[in-house]
């Protein structure tokens, strides 16, 4: 496998934009570089560093001092001449004046590094409008998911792989030579079809985050809306209490674990609708419907965040000794035994009750931050992948087992209480308790022994409806077993 280290290291203390060690087979390569801005510069200035002469080409060549110190800038037409390879540090936007320049560009290399703002933004990938304009030059996709930031301060860490394809393999070469030179990892994609998906890359990290952001957000505003009804107004419209402090610390209290909850039971419903439609259809070689797909895809995220909103309960939880409310009710009542002279009796099921409630929250807390700690790249990459398919799945299910216990130990007798039923009304908790006893009950008959046999046959490639299980006959007669 490629690392960095196939070009010349940098070494520490040299004055910036000196190149630190010399290529040492040839002489320096010459790069040309379109448009001086932010991408263009950082990109000049990693080339100076690592060894490589640099020409810029820009619509106002006379602002040279502009540019990364010991480079060139010329008008594109000039700073084109100079070399076989041209990197196009230039917004898509702006790339029509290119083919006023096809004559000068006649068979170079163009590497277009650019990025869209959307996803799909254009019909066609940006490198394949480039080849379109300029259909006498060689067009190499490289670069995007590398920032100016990161090239600049050197923060290359977390996005070391740049993304390569083309058309001409020689070309797609040459500029792999270039990302190893610059202490980059390349990874060849293929052709100039594969622009399109590497262009989207970038943009792709977000929807992961945005779907279970958007879920967890409605969820709470949701389920706070519920307990401000339930509670604040409801004490307030029945027996005129002004009960709106709730709204800072305890109602976010139910709000928080309910959302974690949920979202915790919604990462494991994904994988339980994915097994049914398996089991329904009798094959697992028919595509999930796209908004399962896309589910599945998020679930590290949606895991996340549930374990964000736990935090937030915990603390939240932390803090209760400390409130004035809670203080002034604690005081009251010791002050009323004392004026009453009678000690209230100490109830071994009260005792029982409370850290019957506690243990199997902190339990649950511990396996969740163990969960979220195992899904961190630089964790899961050091074990394979049955066990991490162990951790996520079995200590899933057993943090999905002792948040949901928690929740029922909470509720205890409240369930049947019916001062909790206001305006008919069931408490939050009861509602957060139905996604997670729902996927309880479904995963129990899953791993049930007669469904869960032809669940692993059906994931091992059995079909049930295959008219020829075990045999295929291929075009040449052959029988493959
Ligand atoms: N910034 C980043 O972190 C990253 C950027 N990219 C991509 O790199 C490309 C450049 O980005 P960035 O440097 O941030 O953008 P900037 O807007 O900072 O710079 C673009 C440069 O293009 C030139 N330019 C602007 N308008 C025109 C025009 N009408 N005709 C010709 N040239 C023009 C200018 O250079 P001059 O004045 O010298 O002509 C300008 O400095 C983009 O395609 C972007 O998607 C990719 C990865 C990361
Ligand atoms: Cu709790």
């Amino acid at each position: 496998m490629e690392d960095g280290s196939a070009g010349p290291r940098m070494e520490t203390n040299s004055t910036y934009n000196i190149p630190l060690v010399q290529r040492s087979s040839r002489e320096n390569e010459m790069v040309c570089i379109f448009g001086t801005g932010d991408f263009g510069k950082a990109l000049g200035s990693k080339m100076l560093q690592c060894g490589y002469d640099v020409v810029f080409g820009s619509r106002s060549p006379n602002n040279a001092n502009l540019v990364p110190k010991g480079s060139e800038v010329l008008s594109h037409h000039e700073a084109a001449q100079r070399s076989k390879i041209i990197f196009l540090a230039i917004q898509r936007d702006h790339y029509s004046f290119l083919s006023r320049l096809a004559h000068a560009l006649q068979g170079k290399i163009l590497v277009d590094v650019s990025n869209n703002l959307k996803l799909n933004q254009y019909p066609e990938s940006n490198a394949e409008y480039l080849a379109q304009l300029v259909p006498g030059a060689e067009v190499v996709k490289a670069f995007n998911t590398v920032s100016a930031w990161a090239l600049q301060s050197g923060t290359l860490d977390a996005s070391r792989q740049v993304f390569v394809c083309g058309h001409d393999s020689k070309s797609k070469q040459m500029v792999m030579e270039i990302v190893r030179t610059l202490g980059l990892t390349p990874l060849d994609q293929g052709s100039l079809m594969a622009a399109k998906e590497v262009e989207n890359y970038p943009l792709q990290l977000f929807p992961m985050w945005k779907i279970p952001m958007y879920i967890s957000s409605v969820l709470a505003a949701v389920i706070f809306l519920y307990c401000v009804v339930t509670e604040v107004i409801y004490s307030y419209v029945t027996t005129g209490e002004d009960y709106t402090y709730a709204i800072m610390i305890a109602i976010p209290n139910r709000v928080f674990p309910i959302v974690s909850l949920i979202l915790l039971a919604l990462v494991y419903l994904a994988g339980i609708i994915a097994a049914i439609i398996q089991l329904y259809r009798g094959t697992k070689y028919s595509r999930f419907p796209d908004w399962l797909d896309k589910w599945m895809l998020c679930r590290k995220q949606l895991g996340l965040v549930a374990l964000g909103y736990a935090f937030l309960h915990v603390i939240y939880t932390l803090v209760i000794p400390i409130r004035y409310y809670v203080r002034w009710w604690m005081n009251n009542w010791a002050i009323t035994q004392i004026k009453n002279n009678a000690t209230a009796p100490f109830d071994p099921n009260y005792a029982w009750r409370s850290d019957a409630y506690l243990a199997p929250g902190i339990l649950g807390f511990f396996f969740y931050v163990l969960l979220g700690i195992t899904s961190l790249p630089s964790v899961s990459n050091i074990v394979n992948w049955r066990e991490f398919r162990f951790v996520q799945s079995k200590l899933g299910y057993l943090t999905l087992i002792l948040c949901t216990g928690h929740t029922l130990v909470y509720g205890w007798d409240r369930f049947i209480y019916g001062p909790f039923y206001r305006w008919h009304l069931p408490p939050a908790f009861v509602l957060s308790l139905i996604i997670p006893c729902a996927v309880l009950s479904l995963k129990f008959i899953l791993i049930a022994p007669c469904v869960d046999r032809i669940i692993t046959q059906i994931r091992q490639g059995w079909e049930r409806n295959s008219k020829n299980p075990k045999k295929d006959i291929s075009e040449n007669g052959k029988t493959t077993v």
